[in-house]
């Protein structure tokens, strides 16, 4: 009873977010009474014009940036008001996938995802090595292990940017445009490879993206315009299943 409880309880959730940049006469607002839920295992993608929000919103889940108003809470804690030791413990549960991968270029794709693995210091190194190993496997690069990023294509760099996000086994992944600079074969397998990951881990993937071709990986879409969330479509996969 208590583990469902606990199952349901949301990953995310926002009430009332409002959010402006700027000042005196140049304050303007961005994000406009927003509410949101996010559940424990939903992939869940955020679309939207150029310019409506889209990644101010995922920044500020993120614990990026702080939230100004409204209740912003994040895997159980209250992010408007935190202190940036708070935000800094909040960031360490969170996966985040940009669009340009961020990789360090000094450091080869075992090592970038062992990096993320520094941060909790439960995890030997040897484990840090182990665990990285696996999961860059389980994306393909099991003979890519010590290339350096230069070394590797904008899809296979995607796929360490994955592993580097997953490798901890966060309860929320945060992924704005992963898919931008990939062709559209590599495109498709980078998300499929978010998807089954998430699904293996219960993971929550929240994902900005301007690409239609992926929106089918979606259990529920949410569609954002001048800062205003529009429509939320529930269950997208459920229902197109059951038609
Ligand atoms: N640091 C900032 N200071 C001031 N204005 C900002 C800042 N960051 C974003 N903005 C403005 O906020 C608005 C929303 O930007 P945001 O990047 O969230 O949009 P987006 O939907 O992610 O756009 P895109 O799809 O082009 O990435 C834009 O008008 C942008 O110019």
């Amino acid at each position: 009873m208590t583990y469902h409880v606990l199952r349901k309880s949301p990953v995310v959730s926002i009430k009332n977010l409002n959010h402006y940049f700027g000042k005196g006469s140049l304050r303007k607002q961005i994000l406009f009474d927003i509410n949101l839920e996010l559940l424990p295992g939903e992939i869940v993608l955020v679309t939207g014009p150029s310019g409506s929000g889209k990644t101010t919103l995922l920044t500020l889940i993120g614990g990026l940036r702080s939230p100004q108003s409204g209740c912003v809470q994040v895997l159980r804690q209250e992010l408007v008001g935190a202190t940036e030791e708070k935000l800094v413990q909040v960031r360490r549960h969170i996966g985040y996938i940009f669009q340009s991968h961020n990789l360090l270029k000094s450091l080869t794709a075992c090592q970038n995802v062992q990096m993320s693995l520094e941060l909790h210091p439960d995890i030997s190194p040897v484990e840090a090595v182990a665990k990285s190993t696996a999961l860059l496997t389980t994306v393909g690069l099991a003979n890519h292990l010590n290339h350096y990023p230069d070394n590797l294509s904008g899809g296979q760099k995607q796929r360490v940017a994955i592993a580097r996000a997953l490798v901890s086994r966060p309860q929320l992944v945060l992924a704005d445009e992963p898919t931008a600079a990939l062709d559209s074969q590599s495109g498709r397998n980078v998300v499929e490879l978010m998807q089954q990951l998430a699904k293996e881990q219960g993971c929550t993937i929240l994902l900005v993206t301007h690409d239609n071709r992926i929106l089918d990986i979606a259990d529920r879409i949410i569609h954002i315009e001048d800062g205003h969330i529009h429509r939320s479509n529930q269950h997208v996969l459920e229902r197109s299943e059951g038609s």
